[in-house]
């Protein structure tokens, strides 16, 4: 079994992972990993913050000679931004001054469900551990997860669809395109007029002093028939891959294929119908449903598109209550990202590498990489001879 956990403040010193279970002799590169940290970094839209951080990974344990051990990895990021925080941030300073309490919830944040739930005076923890500054730790895991998806052919790529109201058409994209052209984008999109549309929406954003949401498509390939299972509800992949991306700050709605718009259309134009040759084996015509039937990965490319909601700290103020003087206020703020959609889709891709790891290691297994492709091979022959 494949798990990970994270921990660490926004602007602690640092966030640091765990993670059990993966196999041994893994390659492990840390650029890779740092390759994955910058792209999150990037994307029109962000805040002051970005400017600060560079992101690299550091590895403290599991890996030694540039592969996996066996043994837990532990790993952890910095985070420059410490440097101003110091003062209040170390775990052994003193309790801060009336004014440097954090009294003020943010609408749409976690600060007051958070403040009362833990029973805190000061909001500053909530905001702190509930800051999508944690995704950073996300996406070196899913990093990690990708190499051990590397030797088996299985990819992901990830791209921009919707920020506000600017959205790119419908019509399919092949995945090399998505790959090279998103990346190319600094709002991912892979489209020059729409991404340009898009830019244009966060500025206008920005002048108003309000904050942007939108959707954004992941896409992993090279996919084998079989992970996941429809024997058990919490053994489906759809499900599994849906936890993942909802766990992300501010992901308020995913779907696979089709997604909301299967829910319109009659059966007969949305089933994907099955067709066979000897050349192909089984195969389809049609992607509708995203690459998984019955909560089993059906060897087609899985679709998932997830949905954000625009940023909760706005520069235009909105009505909230101080949680000491319960007075109303208008929440304002000095810094916060306008629209964080073209990251979110980075992290997006690590909460797919991750779950499809585990679903590899949960049906292959193996201590080694090597155990498990020689699983992950004759399981494949036997399928190609159904
Ligand atoms: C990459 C990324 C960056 C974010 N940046 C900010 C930000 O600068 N300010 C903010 O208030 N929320 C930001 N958020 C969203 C909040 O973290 C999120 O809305 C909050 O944790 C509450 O969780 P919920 O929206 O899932 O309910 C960001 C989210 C992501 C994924
Ligand atoms: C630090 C990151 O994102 C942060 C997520 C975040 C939030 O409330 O979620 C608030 C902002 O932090 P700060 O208040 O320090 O500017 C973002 O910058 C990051 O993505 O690395």
């Amino acid at each position: 079994m494949l798990r990970y956990l994270t921990a660490g403040e926004s602007h602690g010193f640092m966030l640091s992972v765990i993670i059990d279970g993966m196999p041994a002799n893994v390659d492990i590169n840390t650029d890779d990993i740092n390759v994955e940290l910058q792209r999150r970094q990037r994307g029109y839209g962000r805040g002051g913050r970005m400017k600060i951080e560079s992101d690299s990974v550091h590895i403290d344990g599991g890996i030694l000679h540039g592969k996996t051990t066996g043994a837990p990895i532990a790993l952890h990021i910095c985070n420059k931004d410490w440097s101003h925080w110091q003062d209040y941030m170390d775990p052994q300073a003193p309790p801060p001054d009336d004014k440097k309490t954090v009294t003020r919830p943010r609408p749409g944040h976690a600060d007051l469900a958070g403040a009362i739930k833990y029973n805190l005076q000061d909001i500053r923890p909530v905001l702190e551990r509930s800051s999508a500054r944690e995704t950073a730790a996300r996406v070196a895991v899913g990093a990690v997860a990708r190499q051990l998806l590397k030797p088996l052919g299985i990819g992901i790529c990830s791209h921009v669809t919707r920020i506000g109201s600017v959205a790119l058409s419908e019509q399919p994209h092949s995945i090399d395109k998505i790959a090279e052209l998103a990346d190319a984008s600094l709002v991912r999109c892979i489209d020059p007029a729409v991404s340009k549309a898009m830019m244009a929406e966060i500025d206008s954003c920005r002048r108003q002093g309000d904050s942007l949401g939108g959707v954004f498509e992941v896409i992993i390939y090279n996919v084998p028939v079989g992970l996941g299972s429809h024997v058990q509800w919490d053994r489906r992949l759809d499900g599994l891959l849906a936890q993942a991306f909802m766990s992300i700050q501010a992901i308020k709605g995913i779907e696979i294929g089709l997604g909301f718009q299967g829910a319109a259309m009659p059966g007969s134009t949305v089933h994907d119908e099955i067709y066979y040759s000897s050349e192909h084996g089984f195969y389809r015509q049609t992607n509708n449903a995203g690459g998984i039937e019955g909560g089993i990965s059906n060897g087609q490319p899985i679709v998932i598109r997830a949905a954000m909601k625009p940023i909760p700290t706005l520069y235009k103020p909105l009505n909230s209550v101080d949680i000491k003087t319960k007075e109303a206020f208008s929440a304002s703020i000095e810094r916060s990202d306008i629209c964080a959609v073209p990251a979110a889709s980075i992290v997006g891709e690590a909460a797919a590498a991750w779950t499809m790891a585990c679903a590899v290691v949960e049906k292959f297994g193996g201590d080694s990489l090597e155990e498990l492709k020689r699983n992950y091979m004759g399981y494949i022959k036997q399928a190609s001879e159904m």
